[in-house]
């Protein structure tokens, strides 16, 4: 039996960082940056009103009041997106809309709503210190700024730092294309009413949904039978359209356990047992012509997530380019004890909480069996109870790996 440490580390190793390529905007959502950008360009590209208003100088307008309006000639109109260059003399105005150059010689904009609205001529009605309502060019960003640096996440608001910045396309990492094989011949299609001896595929379903929570783009092949020509076939089939496999069912010791039996024989996958529950059979190598990346993992529902999260996660994270590849731990006080097996690490579901007095609290989220996928669907932690210890007591204090969602 070999520690959770060392097969992870043997997963990671096993992985690299896909290829830079370069993608439209739209595309890279969800991708890791490959490179360090460079703003070419100041943003704002010019100074431009933050209001709808009154382009002035801020002395002609320094006296204005609400009991004292100044009034000026109207000698000009600048709606947002006009692009010929004016210039505004002392003693005058032009009215100006959010976004539209400042002409120059401007100093601040009077909103609109201090002024009566004149179009020829204007009653302002406060004054504008220089500077006001005015966004600077390069306030934003200046030409030569590093805007954004490899390893970041694209999300909506990177893509629009980019496009700001006159970028149309990236270069990204890209995600990595999971498959995901379900073996089985238990097994039938979500929506199929199990018949007797029959289980639902719910592993399929979970597993490509965390692949694409983890950052991947994921292939749900379905149900294979455990028919190990039918199991090859598949598998080489799915090859074509795979950065990694991850297969689950058919490893523990079974008369029928398919994908232990075809992928022993090729003799590049490892088959063993990691200290720790559940998810101790696992099964992690490299199959075809591209040594693509495979890990096989238990069918048991939640030794199946389990080892999703432990395993397959960082490695999926590894390979999409990010620098963080686990999940974010908190402390939290145990809020009931239970027995955890020696010389393994326990992976226990439970729900965090936040108590009265504002400290984190956990407590387990159902019964432990590896096929108990209510309290595994109830859980928002995973409760990491060290090798050495055999009992968690109501007040201990214990480490939980939190279950977010949007984490990426
Ligand atoms: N004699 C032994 N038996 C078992 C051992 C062992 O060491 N010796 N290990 C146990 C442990 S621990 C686990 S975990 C499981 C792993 O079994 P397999 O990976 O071979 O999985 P299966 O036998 O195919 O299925 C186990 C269980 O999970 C259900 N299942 C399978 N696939 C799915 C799916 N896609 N969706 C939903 N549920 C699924 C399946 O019906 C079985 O109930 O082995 C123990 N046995
Ligand atoms: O390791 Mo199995 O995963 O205990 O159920």
């Amino acid at each position: 039996m070999i520690g959770v440490e060392d097969h992870l580390q043997r997963c990671l190793d096993g992985v690299q960082p896909l290829d830079p390529i370069d993608l439209a905007l739209l595309e890279a959502q969800d991708c890791v940056l490959a490179e360090d950008v460079v703003s070419p360009m100041d943003v704002p590209g010019f100074d431009n009103s933050a209001m709808d208003g009154y382009a002035v100088l801020a002395a002609d307008v320094a006296a204005a009041s609400s009991e004292h309006p100044v009034e000026l000639p109207v000698v000009g109109d600048i709606p947002a997106g006009s692009t010929t260059a004016q210039h505004l003399a002392a003693g005058q105005t032009m009215r100006i809309m959010t976004g539209a150059p400042l002409p120059s010689g401007a100093q601040a904009v009077v909103p609109v709503e201090l002024s009566d609205g004149g179009v020829r001529t204007v009653l302002l009605s406060a004054a504008a210190p220089s500077g006001q309502h005015v966004r600077v060019a390069g306030s934003d960003v200046r030409a030569g700024d590093r805007v954004l640096s490899a390893g970041t996440l694209l999300g909506p608001t990177q893509l629009a730092l980019l496009a700001a910045v006159g970028r149309a396309r990236v270069k990204v990492h890209a995600q990595p294309r999971v498959v995901v094989l379900s073996t089985g011949s238990e097994l039938v299609d979500p929506g199929v009413t199990p018949g007797f001896g029959q289980v639902v595929d719910s592993n399929g379903i979970m597993l490509t949904a965390a692949a694409i929570d983890a950052g991947a783009r994921p292939y749900r092949v379905g149900v294979v039978r455990d028919e190990a020509g039918t199991f090859l076939q598949t598998l080489t089939d799915q090859l074509v359209r795979a950065d990694l496999v991850v297969t689950t069912g058919g490893v523990s010791a079974g008369a029928y356990d398919t994908v232990k039996e075809v992928l022993r024989g090729l003799g590049t996958v490892w088959f063993g047992k990691v200290a720790m529950q559940p998810g101790m059979p696992q099964g992690f190598g490299t199959v075809g012509p591209d040594a693509t990346p495979i890990f096989t993992l238990p069918g048991n529902p939640v030794s199946s997530y389990v080892s999703f999260e432990m395993f397959v996660r960082p490695a999926i994270r590894k390979m999409a380019g990010h620098r963080g590849l686990f999940r974010r731990s908190e402390m939290a006080t145990a809020l009931e004890g239970w027995s955890s097996p020696p010389g393994k690490l326990q992976l226990a579901r439970a729900e965090l909480g936040t108590a009265e007095d504002g400290s984190r609290v956990v407590r387990l989220s159902g019964a432990q069996g590896s096929h108990v996928l209510g309290g595994l669907a109830r859980a928002s932690a995973l409760v990491v109870v060290p090798e050495a210890v055999t009992r968690v007591e109501a007040g201990d204090e214990v480490r939980c790996l939190v279950l977010d969602r949007r984490a990426r």
